[in-house]
């Protein structure tokens, strides 16, 4: 029987969200990763009692660039802390006219276009595959919007997040083509976050907080970022409010989600165990230990 475990929320602030206030008994933490470098020193504290650890993707005075985060290390670095269930706050573009700025979409889907990044913690000596098939929990999903509701904020259940590489953002065909496949977001940076999520067992979900219609709309000028930052003030301002509302109903949450987020390992390694790089293995304490040792 798996044990219930006090659920640590973590929070990955993107573009304008660089700390967060309202915590208390704060602490900035460095914590070392055999992935490397985490985007920033993590903040550890609490709200309304429950356990909070929040690292800011493109570190304080944003320094990285999307294809220079360490996403590896940064996911590792959370799991370290503690954290269960970690919710994305991204800033990106619409690509649907009932998608407008200020809009807050938790999308169910992505589209993974990026190709400069490290997509997995496993490797030569310890392979695995995970289901990447419902890629978000719906147990956290239905909280952010629960949380939505209560605060009166505009918020879209479901949609296709298409990540590209940047930091460029899309061509005028390539903005329209992407609408062509279906994708209702645009950004550069939750993948692949979401796909090593899922391989560190955690719960995922993202609030992607619409600042512009990027290049595609015939009304609207081709996406700048004097244009973003207006927005992305703003919907920073919501996002706050979001997290005071959302974390103390995440505390109340018990045992593990029902979709099994935090079981996504069961069946994916694929090595045998003495074929196993010790090295490797040894780099995937925490991601994977519970698979590893037990
Ligand atoms: C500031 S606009 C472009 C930038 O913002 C998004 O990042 P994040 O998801 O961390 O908010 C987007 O993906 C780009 O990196
Ligand atoms: N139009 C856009 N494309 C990619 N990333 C974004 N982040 C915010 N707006 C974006």
């Amino acid at each position: 029987m798996s044990k219930a475990r006090e659920p640590v929320i973590g929070i990955i602030g993107g573009s304008g969200l660089y700390q967060m206030d309202g915590l208390k008994d704060v602490t900035w933490k460095k914590v070392s990763s055999p992935f490397g470098e985490p985007s920033d020193e993590l903040c550890l504290g609490t709200l309304d009692g429950t356990r909070v650890v929040f690292l800011p993707r493109h570190g304080r005075g944003h320094r990285l660039l999307p294809s220079d985060i360490n996403f590896r290390a940064n996911i590792d670095a959370l799991k370290r802390c503690g954290v269960t269930d970690l919710l994305s706050l991204s800033a990106v573009g619409g690509l649907r006219e009932e998608l407008p700025p200020g809009t807050f979409v938790v999308v169910d889907q992505f589209i993974d276009r990026t190709f400069a990044r490290e997509k997995s913690f496993f490797g030569t000596g310890l392979v695995a595959h995970v289901s990447m098939a419902n890629p978000v929990c719906s147990r956290l999903g239905d909280a952010v919007m629960s949380a939505c509701e209560a605060l009166k904020v505009s918020a879209h259940r479901g949609g296709t997040y298409l990540a590209i590489e940047g930091p460029h953002f899309s061509s005028l065909a390539e903005s329209r083509l992407y609408r062509t496949w279906g994708c209702d977001v645009i950004g550069m940076t939750n993948m692949p976050e979401a796909k090593l999520a899922r391989e560190a067992e955690l719960c995922y979900a993202t609030v992607a907080m619409v600042t512009d219609f990027d290049c595609w709309h015939p009304e609207h000028d081709a996406v700048s970022m004097d244009q973003i930052v207006s927005v992305l003030l703003r919907n920073v301002d919501k996002a706050r409010g979001l997290v005071k509302h959302l974390v103390p109903m995440m505390g109340k949450h018990e045992g593990p989600c029902r979709q099994g987020c935090q079981r996504a390992l069961d069946h994916a390694l694929v090595t045998a165990t003495d074929a196993r790089d010790p090295a490797l293995v040894e780099k995937l304490s925490t991601v994977a230990g519970r698979v590893l040792y037990s």
